[in-house]
């Protein structure tokens, strides 16, 4: 479907209407379940992969639907929802800090005196915060995987016109009154750290927009031949252990905090023991000296960039050479960035990991692969097979993590200038990607051109 050119009220409710109609017929003639916003309906859009097409005229419909919401609303109550929306999410983490969600039963309604004896708040306060949360579309069936949400950047953006790329330097720090990087407030805030490392590990569920089953197919394992991946900041080893299972000839180090280990350690299935090492190391040390002695050793960061400002990711990879040799593999699974304008406008603007399956498609049909690599890489890089990963700009990770972590999603260039940065010997050699994917891996190789 041809993006939308019409930004017209009968244009966009023209299409509006024939996108419902091609999706309502196929739901109807494969009898798929019905879009539903029911407690037992489905949990995602439930057409499934196998018709392209469809998800392409979802992502039309999308953008058609987001656009008339703009038009209708108009720029100025627009721009007056925007700068409110911050009480959607307070409200969220409110009831989330409260257990709200767990006081609510899935099977039969409940009075809001009874929600607010349960969680110990007066009912007054308790009814006005779910109804609020309710009005955003929380039906307050489900517990959600809160992120942490930092109203206070903002403020901290007004007081510190001056990025110094400190960790700190982000609205939790103001929120808390604690100069700490997210990381280090996870760690001295255990239940907070446990819902973090139990986020982590859902993002990466099966069907989960980070599915660990994507890194199984993005890349060859098998092609590094008997190996030790060492998975820097691998959190409790989940992604490790989907790798392992699909190729024995690799043997696992999962580094990251003590803390964030010990559950993955405890977890691992005894066939993978003696496969697996948990190895605390802080990423902002070089890499143990021994670590060479274990033969042929590839380096695996997931999600871990992202979190940090250049100036410490440079740190997280000059840490590595130690432990490199020439040729030595460097994989890096992250999201990365098509340039701006280059996508859906609704993608462009609120992003959604789960259309992202079917981008891939969009850009294999519409020759658009080649224009993103032009415009984000530049000449010199003109001539490499490169594939942006991740069709939406501002996922809502890049808010996240430039509000807590003082951190960035990245382009590939942007990428490309990081590993060069942290040492010339580092080579971007090509960004691996699955169709379905919100993450890349971008294979870096130590000395070799
Ligand atoms: C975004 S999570 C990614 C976890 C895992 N790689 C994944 O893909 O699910 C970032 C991880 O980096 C770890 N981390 C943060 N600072 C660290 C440090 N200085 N040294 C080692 N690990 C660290 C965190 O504990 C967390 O597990």
């Amino acid at each position: 479907m041809e993006p939308t050119k019409d930004f017209s009220l009968e244009g966009l409710t023209a299409r509006i209407a024939e996108s419902s109609r091609t999706i309502s017929d196929c739901i109807n003639q494969h009898s798929i379940p019905k879009l539903s916003l029911d407690a037992d309906g489905p949990a995602e859009f439930p057409v499934p992969p196998t018709f392209p097409a469809v998800h392409m005229v979802r992502l039309a419909l999308l953008e058609a639907t987001s656009l008339l919401h703009r038009l209708v609303t108009g720029p100025s109550d627009h721009a007056m929802f925007i700068a409110a929306s911050h009480h959607d999410t307070s409200t969220l983490r409110s009831l989330y800090r409260f257990k709200a969600f767990e006081a609510v039963p899935l099977d039969r309604e409940i009075a809001y005196a009874d929600v607010a004896k349960k969680i110990g708040l007066d009912e007054d306060r308790t009814t006005r915060v779910m109804q609020h949360a309710m009005t955003t579309g929380f039906s307050m069936r489900r517990s959600p995987d809160m992120w942490y949400i930092a109203e206070k950047y903002p403020e901290w953006l007004q007081t510190h016109p001056v990025d110094g790329q400190e960790p700190w330097e982000q609205g939790l720090t103001l929120a808390f009154g604690k100069k700490q990087s997210c990381f280090e407030f996870y760690d001295s805030e255990p239940e907070i750290g446990h819902r973090f490392g139990l986020a982590m590990s859902r993002l990466s569920r099966p069907g989960g927009p980070m599915d660990a089953e994507f890194v199984v197919r993005a890349f060859d394992w098998s092609s590094i031949g008997d190996a030790t991946v060492v998975d820097v900041g691998g959190g409790r080893g989940h992604v490790s252990r989907g790798i392992a299972t699909r190729f024995p000839n690799l043997n696992f180090i999962v580094q990251d905090y003590a803390k964030t280990l010990k559950p993955g350690e405890e977890a691992l299935p005894s066939d993978l023991k003696t496969r697996f090492e948990f190895m605390p190391h802080d990423f902002f040390e070089p890499q143990p000296s021994n670590l060479s002695s274990r033969g042929n050793l590839a380096f695996y960061l997931r999600i871990i960039l992202h979190d940090w400002s250049d100036k410490y990711c440079t740190k997280i990879l000059q840490n590595l050479v130690t432990a490199l040799e020439h040729g030595s593999m460097v994989l890096i699974n992250e999201s990365v960035m098509p340039p701006m304008g280059t996508v859906n406008k609704f993608f462009d603007r609120l992003g959604s990991q789960l259309i992202d399956k079917f981008v891939q498609l969009i850009y294999k049909w519409t020759k658009l692969i080649y224009r993103l690599e032009q415009e984000s890489l530049g000449s010199p890089l003109r001539k490499r097979r490169f594939v942006a990963s991740t069709a939406y700009r501002w996922t809502p990770f890049a808010g996240q993590v430039m509000t807590c972590c003082n951190a960035r999603e990245r382009t590939a260039a942007e990428f490309e200038r990081l590993f060069k940065a942290a040492d010339p010997r580092f080579h971007l050699v090509k960004i691996h990607q699955t169709p379905g994917s919100s993450l890349s891996i971008l294979e870096v190789r130590f000395n070799i051109e």
